[in-house]
């Protein structure tokens, strides 16, 4: 029988309930707690300390001055405890995935795959730790030269989501500290527990003192972003979140002038053309929309399929589905787990059924539509509508959940129009046997990230984040690390 509980952790200071600052774990100054809940069955799991104002400052301080020294380590020392993290994760993998689970409901299978693809992001970083340069540039004055080198920016705030909080905090973390700055982290209130195992890990694998510090917090969410946006010893804030959040710590950095990163809200168009081979684009689709019970940042919210085969694909697709069993996610053999918290479920029975529903506006629910209250937990029907037109509030908005709309085009330009038709750009999936269409249709939509003919865009060697409002920056890929990384340029006399 899979574990089912965090007393079946085999590693058991894995499971920590302080926050952690200048490597100590600690109360909140306040005593104020909050509680961790099991989606799948709405118990209690853990209880943290609410911290605020006061704590966030203390982290900060304590990154700023661990920076000091921080910052003069090699690349090869920073890499080869980047290395040693990713090893330590890999080695608890199965701890790790169960404290992923039971916070955020992901089955213990994607809980496994997220922990490897956490741990790929520190390798992947340890690599690209030494491979920081910069350049000689060939100069019009013969009486000069000019060199670039790139140098850490400071202390990086990293604000992690509930989705993936294993993996968005090492893609972060892992960048951060290859280039030589120190971090404050803020896992999301619902999925901290995850990242406090991270961050017994990365102390074992040798950080420094003040090098890593996680804040927790549920309710003062909003002043410890605050703090952390305002601070002007923070000269990095990367959040992965809401679209809505992006933007006010976009408005609260302008003060201090912060880079940023943000990976914010998707609503991924999801094209199938008649030329696609119906296996292909049903496999594609049930991943790329029921992975973390539709709760990723990339989740396919818009699938449009071509007239010839909407009706073969509506109906695979459906029969396939049904196979799909739903239930909490440390049971054998689930697939779609709860979804995290009770705010997703009400947004997607808004989709379906709220004041702008898709219901109202013609559409076919084929499939489900409803909570399974009797599970206990935070589950919905997976969900199949036919008929969806663009006036419904899914095609403007991602649904986040395992509710899937279907669109139907006929020509190859209308379902490019359609799917730039948004306010966000971040993944996209096209699924065709056409090359020529292929590139023509990558080309042309309004996104960051393109899969073809598959239903994941994850991978650390590929840099992954989004353009309009999707937000600006890459994580992952040969690009994530120059996130944390300012370029000096230096002139030199040469002239005798
Ligand atoms: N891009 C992603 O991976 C991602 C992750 C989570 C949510 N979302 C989108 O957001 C929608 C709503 O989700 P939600 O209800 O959790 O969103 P939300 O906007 O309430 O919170 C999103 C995240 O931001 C943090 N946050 C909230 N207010 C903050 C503040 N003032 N300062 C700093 N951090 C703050 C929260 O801890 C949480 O992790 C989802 O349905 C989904 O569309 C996207
Ligand atoms: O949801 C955000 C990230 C998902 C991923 O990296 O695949």
């Amino acid at each position: 029988m899979p574990p089912q509980s965090l007393s079946d952790l085999k590693r058991k200071d894995l499971l920590q309930s302080k926050g952690y600052i200048n490597a100590e774990w600690v109360s909140a100054a306040s005593g104020a707690t909050f509680d961790v809940i099991n989606p799948a069955n709405l118990e209690k799991i853990a209880t943290l300390p609410e911290m605020g104002r006061e704590e966030t400052t203390a982290a900060i301080r304590a990154a700023h001055a661990a920076f000091q020294s921080y910052k003069k380590t090699s690349a090869r020392q920073r890499a080869r405890m980047l290395r040693k993290w990713s090893d330590l994760c890999l080695e608890h993998a199965d701890d790790l995935a169960l404290i992923l689970t039971l916070e955020n409901g992901k089955t213990l299978t994607e809980a496994k795959g997220e922990v490897t693809y956490a741990a790929s992001f520190l390798e992947w970083f340890a690599g690209e730790a030494e491979r920081v340069h910069g350049e000689v540039v060939p100069t019009a004055n013969l009486n000069q030269r000019v060199l670039t080198f790139k140098q850490p920016l400071g202390v990086a705030a990293c604000l992690a989501p509930w989705n993936f909080p294993i993996a968005m905090i090492t893609r972060k973390v892992g960048a951060a500290l290859a280039a030589g700055c120190t971090t404050v982290w803020k896992p999301a209130g619902e999925t901290p527990l995850s990242c406090l195992a991270q961050a017994v890990l990365a102390q074992e694998a040798g950080f420094p003192k003040g090098a890593i510090n996680v804040i927790t917090t549920l309710e003062k969410v909003a002043e410890v972003g605050q703090e952390l946006c305002e601070s002007k010893l923070v000269r990095k804030l990367s959040f992965t979140g809401s679209t809505r959040v992006g933007k006010l710590l976009m408005q609260q950095c302008s003060q201090s002038l912060k880079k940023l990163s943000l990976e914010l809200g998707g609503n991924s168009p999801f094209l199938v053309f008649d030329d696609a081979k119906l296996e292909t684009a049903v496999e594609a689709c049930i991943m790329a929309k029921f992975r973390n019970s539709g709760q990723t940042c990339v989740t396919a919210n818009r699938i449009f399929v071509q007239s010839g085969i909407h009706d073969e694909f509506a109906e695979a697709l459906t029969k396939r589905i049904k196979e799909l069993k739903v239930g909490p996610g440390t049971e054998e053999g689930v697939f779609v787990g709860p979804l995290t918290h009770d705010r997703a479920v009400e947004k997607a029975m808004n989709h379906i059924a709220g004041m702008f529903d898709a219901k109202k506006h013609g559409g076919q629910v084929i499939l489900g539509g409803e909570p399974l209250k009797e599970l206990g937990g935070y589950f919905l029907q997976p969900t199949v509508i036919t008929n969806m037109k663009t006036s419904m509030m899914t095609t403007r908005e991602e649904t986040f959940a395992p509710v899937l709309g279907i669109y139907r085009f006929d020509e190859e330009e209308e379902a490019i129009d359609l799917a730039n038709d948004c306010d966000v750009g971040l993944g996209s999936f096209v699924i065709t046997e056409n090359m020529p269409r292929m590139w023509r249709v990558a080309e042309a939509l309004e996104v960051g990230m393109v899969g073809v003919n598959l239903g994941l865009l994850s991978a650390c060697e590929s840099p992954f984040g989004g353009v309009k409002e999707s937000g600006y920056g890459r994580e992952g890929g040969t690009q994530g690390i120059d996130e944390y990384l300012a370029v000096k340029s230096m002139l030199i006399n040469v002239a005798n």
